[in-house]
C-alpha cells in the first residue's frame, strides 16, 4: 500500500532522521509519499492539513502532537490503533505520561515516536575556552558569562526571532523562575494568580534581558541556522530543544567534544517533554490501511527508535531500549527523563503543544513575542497582560 506523511522534518538532522522511516517502511513493500510542509515548529505543516482534511483527502499519516491529538480525534478524523497496540504491547512499554497523550477516549489513535528534552542549552567549548569563562548554571552566572563572550566579539547567544523559539526560551526562563510546580500552575492549570504573580514578572524581566545577548540579525532566522552558528564558532550557545543535537550530529560533531549540552540555566533536576507523535487518519482503502498500520507498528519497534533518535536528537519514548551505543547527551537525557517523573520535575512544554491547548498558546505566543521585540517593555504589566489573554482562550 502506500503512506503519505504530512510532517515539518526539513533540517538536516530532522530530515536525515525521517529518512530511516522512509527505509524501513519501502522495505517492507509500501510506497513512501512524503508530504513535508517546512517550518521549524510546524505552524504552516497545521494550517495544510487543516486544508486538506477538511477537502476529505487527509494524509494516511500526520505528524499531530500533545493538545492537537485530542482536538483533531474529537472531530473524528482519527482511527483507532488499539489492535496493533494490544499486539505489540504498547501500554507495556510505554510510560504512563506518554500512552495517555496518545490515546483519546481510551483508544490509541496515534503513535508516539521519541522524547524530546526542550531546556537545553547548547554549548561551543572552544569559544568558551578562547574567552576564559566557564558554562553557565543559572542565569546570572548566564548574563556575567555573556558580557564577557559579547566583549570579546563574539554573539553570545544564537537565536532565531520567531514566535514558537521566544516561546521556547521564554518557558526556559519560566521554569527556572516558577519552578515546575508554578509551571505547571501558569502554563497546565492557567492560575490567574501564578500568571500575573511576582516571580512570572521576574521571569519576564530576565527573559527580556536576554535581547541584550542576541545578534541584530536574529529576526526570522530558522532555529537550525541558529544552530549553524554554535557548530562554526560564530556563536557561543543556543537554547533550544535537543532536536538541535541532530543538526550537531548530522555535521559529525562529538558530544562532549566538539560541543555541550547541559540543562537550560537554573532548571537543572527538571525535564521540559516534547512528544513527536504521527496521528492516523481514517482511510477507506484496505492496502493504504494495512500500510498504515505497519507504519505504526514500525514506529515503536526498538530498531526503528535505535536508529531515529540517535539522528533525530531526542531519546527511545520505549523505556526498554538499550542506550548504551548513544551519546552522552542522550544518556543524560534518558536519565533526567527517569528522574523528573519519579521527583515531580517532569513538566510538559508550553511552546511545543504539550501543556495546553493551541486557542490558549497561540495567546501566549502573542504577549510574549511582542514583549520580547518591544525596547522598554513593562514585565509588570506584561505580566497581567498575560493572564488576560489566557483568560480569553480558555
Ligand atoms: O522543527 C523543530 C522542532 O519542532 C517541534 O518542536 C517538533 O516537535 C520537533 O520534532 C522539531 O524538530
Amino acid at each position: 500500500g502506500q503512506v503519505e506523511v504530512l510532517h515539518w522534518w526539513t533540517s538536516g538532522g530532522e530530515a536525515k532522521a525521517m529518512g530511516v522511516l522512509k527505509e524501513m517502511m519501502e522495505e517492507q513493500g509500501h510506497t513512501w509519499k512524503d508530504f513535508a510542509v517546512a517550518g521549524g515548529g510546524g505552524e504552516a505543516a497545521m494550517t495544510v492539513l487543516k486544508t486538506r482534511a477538511v477537502s476529505g483527502n487527509p494524509p494516511a499519516a500526520a505528524q499531530i502532537k500533545g493538545h492537537d491529538i485530542q482536538e483533531w480525534a474529537k472531530l473524528g478524523f482519527l482511527t483507532n490503533l488499539d489492535d496493533v497496540a494490544k499486539e505489540e504491547k504498547w501500554d507495556q512499554v510505554l510510560p504512563p505520561i506518554v500512552s495517555d497523550i496518545m490515546k483519546y477516549e481510551g483508544h490509541y489513535v496515534a503513535v508516539p515516536v521519541n522524547v524530546h528534552r526542550v531546556n537545553w542549552l547548547w554549548v561551543n567549548p572552544d569559544v568558551f575556552k578562547k574567552v576564559g569563562v566557564e558554562v553557565p548554571h543559572t542565569w546570572d552566572e548566564f548574563f556575567e558569562v555573556a558580557d564577557k563572550i559579547k566583549a570579546a566579539g563574539i554573539i553570545p547567544l544564537a537565536h532565531g526571532g520567531q514566535a514558537w523559539q521566544d516561546a521556547t526560551v521564554f518557558e526556559a526562563v519560566a521554569l527556572a523562575e516558577l519552578g515546575p510546580k508554578d509551571y505547571t500552575a501558569a502554563f497546565v492549570n492557567h492560575d490567574m494568580d501564578v500568571l500575573s504573580g511576582p516571580k512570572m514578572v521576574e521571569a519576564l524581566t530576565k527573559f527580556h534581558k536576554i535581547r541584550d545577548y542576541i545578534d541584530p540579525n536574529a529576526v526570522g532566522r530558522d532555529w537550525n541556522v541558529a544552530t549553524k552558528m554554535v557548530i562554526n564558532g560564530d556563536a557561543a550557545m543556543q537554547i533550544m530543544g535537543d532536536w538541535a543535537k541532530g543538526e550537531f550530529t548530522a555535521a559529525d560533531k562529538v558530544a562532549g567534544k566538539d560541543y555541550e549540552c547541559v540543562p537550560a540555566p537554573g532548571t537543572e533536576g527538571s525535564f521540559t517533554f516534547n512528544i513527536d507523535s504521527l496521528a492516523m487518519f481514517k482511510l477507506n482503502n484496505e492496502a493504504n490501511e494495512k500500510a498504515q498500520m505497519d507504519l505504526a507498528r514500525t514506529i515503536l519497534r526498538p530498531k526503528f527508535q535505535t536508529i531515529f533518535n540517535k539522528a533525530k536528537g531526542s531519546i527511545p519514548v520505549r523505556t526498554d531500549v538499550d542506550m548504551a551505543s548513544f551519546d552522552d547527551c542522550a544518556k543524560a537525557s534518558m536519565k533526567a527523563f527517569k528522574a523528573t517523573a519519579e521527583n515531580g520535575g517532569l513538566v510538559p512544554s508550553m511552546a511545543h503543544g504539550m501543556a495546553t491547548t493551541s486557542a490558549v498558546q497561540g495567546q501566549i505566543f502573542d504577549v510574549i513575542t511582542n514583549f520580547f521585540n518591544t525596547k522598554d517593555a513593562d514585565p509588570e504589566a506584561t505580566a497581567k497582560q498575560l493572564a488576560s489573554a489566557v483568560q480569553s482562550a480558555l
